[in-house]
């Protein structure tokens, strides 16, 4: 339900460009060194007046709609496309404050939502899932009191329980905390959520990076960062609520949209204040044509800072001039200097990249236009508003190099595999966040990355010692993929030539490493890490993995020329964080 075809649109552009007139444009597009002065450029193709929202910019909400999906679940061939439609029910059906007015309150038996909420609950139920954590939900204790008088026996039954257990839960109209691990060696004083271990430092070539101010041994959690802004995919938007990220049993509906779910009032608040009111009148415009969550994280950033905030940075949006770090400078992923501060790499992109983000930023501009952001008293005169968008521009670029993917596990079963295979992190969306995005790439990393709901947490793998830069791996492992692949995609994504050790030292992939017997301290912790792994004990196993590289790496003759072993642990660590972490 597109309002503007972005994938039709870019060859619109393109063609406009290869005629004759389009050519002087073309010229000047090429010859333009800032972001403002390339929109300037495309903004005289005819082509751009397409790139404007069309259509409704809201999905509404009706009580034909949300009927329609609960007939359709009676259809359903299984309990997971079961749960989808009345997801869909439940978010269709019109909430208190709409227009259509409290469906809760309203006692009759056809009453959409409340049929949809209580058909759920019988099917989670039925299916054996977590129903205490569904039942965790504001609308459970009022449910009961609108129970449909020609509900049947058996079904009355099935509920008592799940009700009961609702007894037993606080009631979830406050977002569910978020139980990140310990930071190893207390907090920094400048870096927000980050270890006291590291420093802000400054790398000729590299830009900035975080350094180790003391050895740091493996398993080590060393961020747990919040982000500034995030999105999910809209193939996700029935299922994991739009704040936390976390998968929902039991969707609590936006009032307004029929778009998107939270798992809590609390949550839905949250996500409200800092950036769903804004959008909410403007979602569909965002999803439409093909917008990734690349485009909506960028207009949650516009949206969450607000334009009281943003309007000191108008007249920046071309400068990057960041050559050192500010020793003094407190830094802090929820405060938009940071996100601000993210390196675009503006100056190595492609005129490809300069249309194709370019003609994005326009139609974003104009979607933000509709919204309070640029509503009075924030009005924007026409320079004002060519600034903005070089401002989306640089952010459609930071967010390429510097945005982060959000994932979650999925159980083997659920995607259709066989129930022993190991789950699957499947893509969730993405997210801002500036802290992390301070760490650099290398194809031998010494941390992971791992991602609990919408937070990311940074966790060492090896021993980062005294001095060391703390690299993360931007999907290119030395002894995974052949040097001339990495480096290829490393530069066309991110920008950069790779100099890690691997790189320099032409490091052999897998099978030509070095294969070290282990001794026999260190075969005891791989099977004590194995058995408590298959016990899902994930942090215990964690634990084994990590010390299980310790000695490895104190066996070692030479650090910078990893063996087999060692690549092992990190793998074994790296899949055991993940598990820890991300449950
Ligand atoms: C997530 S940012 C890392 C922080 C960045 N150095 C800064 O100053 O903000 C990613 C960008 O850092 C630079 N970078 C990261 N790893 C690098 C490496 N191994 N060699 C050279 N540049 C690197 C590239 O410009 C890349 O697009």
């Amino acid at each position: 339900m597109g309002s503007v075809d972005m994938a039709e649109l870019f060859s619109r552009v393109g063609e406009e460009l290869r005629t004759q007139e389009g050519s002087r444009i073309h010229r000047q597009l090429r010859e333009a060194t800032s972001g403002s002065g390339r929109l300037a450029a495309l903004l005289q193709l005819s082509a751009m007046a397409e790139a404007t929202p069309q259509g409704p910019g809201r999905l509404d909400k009706s009580r034909p709609a949300a009927t329609e999906w609960l007939l359709r679940e009676r259809d359903a061939g299984s309990d997971q496309e079961r749960l989808a439609l009345l997801n869909l029910a439940v978010q269709f059906a019109p909430t208190p404050g709409s227009e259509e007015q409290q469906p809760l309150e309203l006692r009759d038996h056809g009453q959409t939502l409340t049929a949809a909420l209580l058909r759920r609950q019988h099917v989670l139920h039925g299916c054996g899932r977590p129903e205490d954590r569904a039942a965790n939900a504001l609308y459970l204790r009022q449910l009961r009191d609108v129970l449909p008088e020609a509900t049947s026996k058996k079904f009355e039954r099935e509920l008592e329980s799940v009700l009961a257990a609702a007894d037993e839960q606080p009631a979830a109209d406050e977002e569910r905390p978020f139980k990140l691990p310990k930071i190893y060696g207390g907090l920094h004083y400048k870096l927000k959520r980050t270890s006291a271990l590291v420093n802000p430092a400054y790398v000729e070539g590299k830009g900035r990076c975080l350094v180790a101010n003391e050895d740091i041994p493996p398993g080590s959690v060393l961020i747990t960062d919040s982000p500034y802004a995030w999105a999910l995919g809209s193939d996700r938007w029935q299922t994991h609520c739009q704040n936390c990220c976390r998968r929902t049993l039991a969707p609590v509906p936006c009032t307004q949209c029929a778009a998107v779910v939270f798992c809590s009032a609390g949550c839905r608040q949250a996500a409200w204040s800092r950036f769903h009111r804004a959008e909410c009148g403007i979602l569909e415009h965002l999803r439409g044509g093909g917008l990734t969550p690349m485009a909506l994280m960028v207009a949650r950033t516009a949206l969450t800072a607000g334009m009281a905030r943003l309007r000191p940075y108008l007249a920046r949006c071309d400068s990057y001039d960041i050559t050192d770090v500010d020793p003094a400078a407190v830094y802090d992923s929820l405060e938009y200097d940071a996100v601000f501060d993210q390196v675009p790499n503006s100056a190595f992109r492609s005129i490809l990249d300069a249309i194709r983000r370019g003609t994005l930023a326009i139609y974003l501009l104009r979607c933000l236009l509709l919204t309070e952001l640029a509503a009075p008293p924030a009005e924007l005169d026409e320079r004002q508003q060519l600034q903005l968008a070089a401002l989306l521009l640089r952010h459609l670029e930071s967010c390429a190099c510097n945005g982060f993917q959000l994932s979650e596990l999925v159980p083997a079963e659920e995607l259709g595999r066989d129930a022993d295979d190991e789950p699957e992190a499947v893509e969730l969306g993405g997210a801002v966040s500036a802290t992390m995005s301070l760490i650099n790439h290398s194809c031998d990393p010494n941390m992971t990355r791992v991602n609990h709901g919408r937070h990311l947490i940074a966790v060492t793998t090896r021993t980062v010692a005294a001095g060391e830069e703390l690299q993360d791996n931007y999907r290119a492992l030395f002894h995974e993929a052949p040097r001339a692949v990495r480096q290829a995609a490393l530069l066309e994504r991110y920008h950069f030539n790779c100099q890690c050790s691997a790189c320099r030292l032409h490091w052999p992939m897998y099978d030509r490493l070095s294969a070290v017997a282990p001794r026999a301290a260190v075969r005891d912790l791989l099977e004590t890490g194995a058995q408590s792994e298959s016990d899902g004990e994930f942090r215990s196993a964690a634990q084994a993995f990590a010390a299980a590289a310790q000695l490895v790496e104190a066996d070692h003759d030479d650090p910078l020329q990893p063996n087999r072993l060692l690549v092992d642990c990190q793998g074994y660590l790296t899949r055991c964080l993940w598990l820890a972490y991300r449950l």
